[in-house]
């Protein structure tokens, strides 16, 4: 059977979401890219965040926010997610999306270099329960281990798009996207720190839990 009709079936399951419906047209009203978390991982993140009772949570790129609302669904009562954005006009868009729906006063947006932001967090001893690796492909091996700085035992470390549209398989490819992405895998999948998989639907998804 055809991946996208398996793939039609399950968002058919979904229904009208018109929270994430909404961010998605706002993305499209400002001509940024169509590049959100897929449906089916942005369910997870949720439930991953629900599962470990998450308070703080962080996510390295935000666009327009479908992401942070996927994330801050799961967030425990008093919890926050701090989203960090290099480009000025995503995270307005993304404040603007959440200023309008039901999570707004849960989700801060950052705006700056994420390994930067990153490092102000770690000087001021922020430790994350959950953290989604959604920016720059070449910067993917820093922010793990920037999360890694970041996390404490039991702390879920997730990243999108670790396939990279196949490239990963591609031997001919030696691009430095490509090459930063086969190393986070390794890292991530091997590394006795973490506790790890990588789910192969849509563009591909790292899940990892900080070990004890
Ligand atoms: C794939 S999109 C994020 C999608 C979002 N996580 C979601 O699921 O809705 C990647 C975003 O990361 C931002 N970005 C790229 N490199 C970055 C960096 N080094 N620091 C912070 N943001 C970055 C881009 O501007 C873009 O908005
Ligand atoms: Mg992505």
């Amino acid at each position: 059977m055809q991946s996208e009709t398996i793939r039609d079936y399950i968002r058919s399951l979904f229904g009208n979401d018109e929270e994430i419906s909404f961010a998605q047209q706002q993305i499209k009203h400002n001509e940024m890219p169509s590049i959100s978390i897929a449906p089916l991982y942005g369910r997870l993140l949720t439930m991953c965040a629900k599962m470990i009772n998450a308070k703080n949570i962080l996510e390295l790129g935000c666009l327009g926010g479908v992401g942070s609302i996927y994330l801050a669904r799961g967030l425990s009562q008093d919890g926050k997610v701090i989203s960090l954005e290099a480009k000025e006009k995503h995270a307005q868009v993304a404040r603007e999306t959440i200023r309008g729906c039901t999570l707004e006063g849960k989700i801060e947006v950052i705006v700056g270099d994420a390994l930067t932001t990153m490092s102000e967090l770690e000087e001021q001893q922020i430790i994350f329960d959950l953290i989604f690796i959604d920016a720059n492909k070449s910067n993917y091996p820093a922010f793990l281990e920037q999360a890694l700085a970041l996390s404490k035992p039991g702390t879920i470390i997730a990243a999108d798009n670790t396939l990279s549209r196949g490239k990963v398989i591609d031997q001919t490819d030696k691009s430095e996207e490509t090459q930063a992405i086969r190393t986070f895998n390794r890292m991530a999948l091997s590394d006795n720190r973490l506790e790890a998989t990588l789910l192969p639907s849509a563009d591909g998804f790292v899940l990892a839990r900080v070990n004890d």
